[in-house]
């Protein structure tokens, strides 16, 4: 049974969906990184929201570790590299506390325009300081969003209710979205430049840390008010101080800070400033979508394999993935075939191509891929599976091609893995036998039909009499059954191959024995 950590707070119905779908779960909040890092090893999925940091070095302690699913939107907090290199699917739930998030800033722009914080605190502290409090109208005032996708557009389409003007930066967003959503579409700068009201909702990336730098302030309107509930790091937190102070900004409503938990801030002393200890995406009804969402999402992958919303994989629907599943075994073994050879060859690869053809061609091939690359690079590295081959194949150069033929196949599906190296190019095609079981249909251009086995020694010799006989003598001299024994030519007297399952290993003796055979081109054991 898979083994799930709840790490930070998440609504209890996480913990039923798992123990409903058969997932052990533990919860253990508020650990200190050293604590995660001791108990990690145990599982096989981390559930977290943004206050667990995952790291490179939680994740080099994590060996079970298949899935870190986010209980939110962003995962800025997990080393996505390295979970990648390390093979771990991680996801998020793109949608399920974006309402509420863009609600809480809307919540934040009220209660700036109007100083409510302050005004209650004023009013409850018996000051009735009715003179003290003059608010700004929000109707007709410019309202910048920086960021317009799923928390940004639900934010303009509120502004918009709101009689607001809304502009928008975001260099994804195309013509056709910003009209569909009401905003005129415009650059940083003139943003920068017009906005009365500047609210923030970007990931935090190299490109929008400090978006809103000393500069940004510098040309902003004068009076401008700032809201930032995506994340700290976006916004320069001492520029905005002195903005602050000198008046140039008139308000600032943070959700999120530079370092979290934010327990001093020069911000805090201001009076201009609301601030909230990241409660965006806090209502009852965000945190029930997101923990529903993830432990469903980590109990499709870690149960069935199927996949959704993951940032370093691609999706798997849980419909797909029990009619995926042959076709993945098949490609990871036909990649698995073309990588031992070529490891065998000591040649290093530099393309890779995978045809599919006929009901392959169908599927969506994007997961297949990725298996025929896990099969592809295991013979290389340790622990390559589908999350970090692509990334193997991309580090090393490798260029990776898919080609997706609608012609009519002689076979019900085919699947073929083209490796191209220094010296050859080495094609080796299959098929799925009653349409589950992969067997091999051709290699190198010659038809051979073979299933795939545990342990197999694969021959190529020249197509002349004597070899079949020497060949046996070898293996059983050496005490190896053969299970079964397959040949192919590519024309009488020309290149033939010899694909046998055995059962058990070859030594090293053997292997040096068939390579000593008349007429033995290469002998390559292979294991699947
Ligand atoms: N305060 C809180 O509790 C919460 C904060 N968030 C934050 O809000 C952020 C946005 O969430 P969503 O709208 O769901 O994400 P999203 O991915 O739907 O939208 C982000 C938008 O930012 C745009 N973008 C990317 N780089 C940009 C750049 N350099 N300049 C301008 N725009 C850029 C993207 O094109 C995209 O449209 C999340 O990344 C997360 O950090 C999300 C949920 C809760
Ligand atoms: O979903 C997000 O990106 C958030 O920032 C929400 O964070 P939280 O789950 O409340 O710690």
């Amino acid at each position: 049974m898979p083994k799930v950590l709840i790490s930070d707070k998440l609504s209890p119905a996480a913990v039923e969906i798992f123990r409903a779908r058969g997932v052990e779960v533990d919860v253990k909040t508020g650990l200190s990184a050293a604590d995660l890092r001791a108990i990690i090893g145990e599982y096989d999925g981390l559930a977290i929201r943004s206050a667990t940091k995952v790291t490179k070095e939680v994740l080099e302690t994590a060996t079970n570790l298949k899935v870190v699913g986010r209980a939110g939107i962003g995962v800025d907090n997990v080393d996505i590299k390295s979970a990648t290199a390390r093979g771990v699917v991680v996801m998020n739930t793109p949608n399920g506390n974006a309402i509420t998030t863009a609600e809480h800033a809307i919540a934040m722009m009220f209660a700036l325009a109007r100083q409510i914080p302050e005004a209650s605190a004023s009013t409850k502290a018996g000051k009735w300081e009715k003179n003290r409090f003059m608010g700004v109208e929000l109707t007709g005032k410019v309202l910048g969003v920086i960021g317009c996708g799923n928390i940004g557009s639900i934010v303009a389409d509120r502004a918009i209710g709101l009689k607001m003007r809304v502009v928008a930066y975001d260099p994804y967003l195309t013509d056709k979205r910003a009209r569909d959503i009401g905003v005129e579409k415009i650059e940083l700068a003139d943003l920068i430049a017009r906005a009365d009201i500047i609210t923030l909702h970007t990931p935090l990336t190299d490109q929008t840390r400090n978006i809103i730098s000393r500069d940004a302030l510098a040309r902003a309107k004068k009076g401008v008010r700032i809201i930032n509930c995506a994340r700290g790091g976006l916004v320069d937190e001492a520029a905005l101080a002195e903005a602050l102070k000198s008046g140039h900004v008139a308000g600032a409503a943070l959700d999120v800070f530079e370092v979290e938990p934010a327990k001093e801030s020069p911000l805090f002393a201001l009076e201009n400033v609301v601030c909230t200890p990241h409660l965006g995406a806090s209502t009852t009804e965000a945190q029930e979508n997101v923990a529903l969402q993830i432990a469903e999402q980590m109990s499709d992958f870690l149960l069935t394999g199927a996949v959704s919303n993951a940032i370093n994989m691609p999706s798997v629907s849980a419909e797909d993935a029990p009619r995926l599943k042959p076709y993945m075994e098949l490609c990871r073994s036909l990649g698995a075939f073309a990588g031992q050879l070529t490891t065998a060859q000591h040649s290093a690869i530099k393309a890779v191509t995978i045809e599919y053809e006929g009901a392959a061609a169908g599927l969506n091939t994007k997961p297949l891929t990725a298996a025929a690359l896990a099969g592809l690079m295991g013979p290389m590295m340790e622990g390559a599976n589908m999350v970090n081959a692509p990334v193997l194949a991309h580090d090393r150069g490798i260029e990776v091609s898919e080609t997706i033929h609608d012609r009519p196949s002689e076979y019900q599906t085919l699947v073929r893995i083209s490796v191209v190296t220094d010296t050859q190019t080495r094609g080796v095609a299959g098929t799925l036998f009653a349409g589950s079981r992969p067997r091999i249909v051709e290699i190198k251009g010659i038809p051979v039909e073979a299933d795939f086995a545990r342990h197999m020694l694969y021959v190529t010799n020249q197509d002349k009499p004597g070899f079949i006989g020497r060949f046996g003598a070898v293996l059983s001299e050496a005490g190896i059954n053969i299970a079964t024994f397959h040949l192919g030519r590519a024309e009488a007297g020309g290149d033939a191959i010899c694909l046998v399952s055995i059962d058990e290993e070859p030594s090293e003796e053997v292997l040096k024995a068939v390579r000593a055979l008349p007429l033995v081109v290469q002998a390559a054991p292979l294991s699947f």
